[in-house]
């Protein structure tokens, strides 16, 4: 483990409550994961529940404490997991009335389209697209304001035309809730009930199990979020917040600086990281021209700190054609090459492995080879046919292969308990099998299925019909199998798939990091925004911010070749160091 500097160990030693604030690469998950080792082995109470928003951060905590020979400090009395699986679990699952077969779901998207399209005409939106939050009082209210632009631009503005999508989207969920389905939103919205009218049945329960309630990247936090944290607060439970509020790329999620600092105050004098110990004082400097408030760059002091690699500045020409189809890469203007190939020559000139490389963009849409479907939109067997391909990419991202192994084992469950058209979710509990042994069976699954075919559907069924089920599974001879073949995919872009470079867009990048990083910036506007945009109220702004602070040592920013220059003065007007790359011999820049 590494050694703690000495405002790291203060952050660790510090008696809750209190906020900690942090800039990039300070080490936040090093922090929390030392404080809760640091404590011996708890008996029946006195547990610490350690809340991110994903379970791919909550996975990566766990196998933590697992690695670190402490597999006690995962288990009861502590809880490592979401804050929504929290929520869940102690403020809401045991105050439910009884006689419903209760479901909490990630997302309606989980369910099948069917359920949960909400039409009008021949305009359709889908549940998980209807931005539903809870105002000051708790009072619901469905922000269209907040929602994707295309459902904006499907509702249009006409008043009367979206109150007939709020109320058509109201009864499409309340019809599901009816069945028993609750997501995030609905478990919030019990949470704050249950908490309102009958706080001394549910705050003793928290107050004796927990000593300590800590909440990772708390920026991201909802208001309704941070208004049940407060009651935890008042009621006496020590509350840790970890949180970069520069980091706050959830809006949509309706998070709230305000309320975060109100919630911060009560907890008293916040504990600051200042020192990034992931990236060069260069990376450092540009990040510091995206956020607001101008302050100074961070002091690097990681083993990079004394690197000075200029940023790279990349002309680049992004198709202005329909993207998604994963034909149209954004190429090198001047060498006319695919940019991903580009930057890994660039990157392997720094001595970085391809490997070591990260491509990434605010839109999925803009990736090379990027698709703005859903897995879920794609046919059972082309889904699984890329899910069998995912666990097999050299650098497939932790979220991509929990997708993966999800899809196989959606196949599975859905073999030995053919009666339900369940989510995994609702199949894991009532079959009592835990998701994470799902998730395994479907990833040993899809290493165990050969490659892919015209004809692979026969195969794979043959494997799910042999696969070791679980006691309780009764499995009939075909329901839950698979049906028609997969669709078989273009083959990739040149170049692409055999560099082993990860290509992720910047929310799936949260909380990882990388030697070399190239921001794809294609929209024409792009350097005006950064020169006047203010990153308090500009999402996009915020996104790029974490995308660059993932960079250790390289970082590169491909731009429309029209606004080369206008980047060019404003990391000259910030004293950042940096060079454009137009294809020539290096040595010439
Ligand atoms: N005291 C330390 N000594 C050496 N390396 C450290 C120290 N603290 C953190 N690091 C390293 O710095 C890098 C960033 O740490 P970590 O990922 O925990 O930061 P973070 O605060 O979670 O960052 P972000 O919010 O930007 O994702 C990691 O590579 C980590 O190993």
């Amino acid at each position: 483990m590494t050694e703690l500097t000495d405002e790291q160990r203060d952050a660790v030693t510090a008696p809750a409550p209190f906020t900690l604030y942090a800039c990039p690469g300070a080490g936040k998950t090093h922090v929390i994961q030392a404080r809760h080792l640091a404590d011996p082995p708890a008996l029946l109470r006195g547990g610490r529940a350690l809340l991110s928003f994903t379970q791919v951060a909550s996975e990566e905590i766990r196998s933590r404490c697992v690695t670190a020979g402490r597999p006690d400090m995962v288990n009861h009395p502590h809880f490592v997991g979401t804050l929504d699986g929290f929520l869940w679990q102690f403020l809401v699952r045991p105050y439910l009335p009884s006689g419903t077969e209760w479901r909490r779901l990630d997302s309606w998207a989980r369910l099948p389209a069917a359920k949960t399209s909400i039409r009008i005409g021949s305009d359709v939106i889908d549940l998980n697209e209807v931005p539903f939050t809870l105002d000051h009082h708790g009072r619901e209210t469905i922000r269209f304001d907040i929602a994707a632009t295309s459902v904006i631009q499907k509702i249009g503005d006409d008043a009367d035309v979206r109150r007939e999508w709020q109320r058509r989207a109201l009864r499409v969920r309340n019809g599901l809730r009816g069945q028993g389905y609750l997501t995030g939103h609905d478990v919030r919205q019990l949470a704050r009930r249950y908490l309102q009218t009958r706080p001394d049945d549910v705050l003793p329960p928290v107050r004796s199990r927990f000593r300590e309630v800590v909440v990772d990247e708390a920026q991201d936090c909802s208001r309704t979020d941070l208004f049940l944290l407060d009651a935890l607060h008042g009621a006496g439970v020590p509350l840790i917040l970890v949180a970069d509020p520069d980091q706050a790329i959830y809006a949509w999620r309706d998070a709230d600086p305000t309320s975060l600092q109100q919630l911060s105050a009560k907890l008293g004098p916040p504990m600051r990281l200042t020192r990034n110990h992931r990236s060069s004082p260069v990376i450092c400097s540009l990040a510091a021209t995206l956020r607001s408030g101008g302050r100074p760059a961070d002091t690097a002091a990681g083993p990079h700190a004394a690197e000075g690699t200029p940023v790279v500045i990349l002309p680049t020409t992004f198709s202005t054609s329909r993207r998604g189809l994963g034909q149209d890469q954004p190429q090198h203007t001047t060498s006319e090459r695919p940019i991903t190939e580009v930057f890994t020559e660039l990157a392997a000139q720094e001595s970085i492995a391809p490997a070591d490389c990260v491509i990434t963009a605010e839109r999925r849409a803009d990736l090379p080879g990027g698709s703005s479907r859903s897995w879920t939109s794609e046919n059972p067997a082309t889904l699984l046919a890329r899910a069998w391909r995912t666990v097999r990419a050299p650098h497939a991202s932790a979220a991509a292969l929990q997708e993966a192994a999800r899809a196989a084992a959606y196949r599975l469950t859905a073999y030995w308990y053919p009666t339900t058209k369940d989510s995994l979710e609702t199949i894991s509990t009532r079959h009592r099998l835990p998701l994470r042994t799902a998730l395994r069976h479907g990833y040993a699954l899809l290493h165990h299925l050969p490659a892919p075919t015209s004809t692979w559907t026969a195969q794979v069924n043959t494997a799910v019909q042999a696969w070791p089920a679980p006691a309780d599974a009764t499995p009939n001879s075909r329901t839950g199998l698979l049906r028609g073949e997969p669709t078989v995919p273009r083959p990739s872009p040149a170049g692409l798939g055999t560099l082993g470079v990860r290509i992720d867009n910047v929310h799936q990048l949260k909380g990882s990091e990388a030697d070399a990083v190239l921001l794809l910036l294609p929209s024409n506007d792009a350097v005006r925004r950064w020169r006047h945009g203010d990153a308090a109220h500009d999402g996009t702004l915020r996104n790029w911010y974490v995308a660059v602070t993932r960079a250790r040592r390289l970082l590169g920013v491909a731009v429309p070749d029209v606004l080369t220059h206008d980047l060019q003065v404003l990391l000259s007007a910030a004293g950042t160091p940096h060079r454009v790359h137009l294809g020539e011999p290096v040595g010439l820049w």
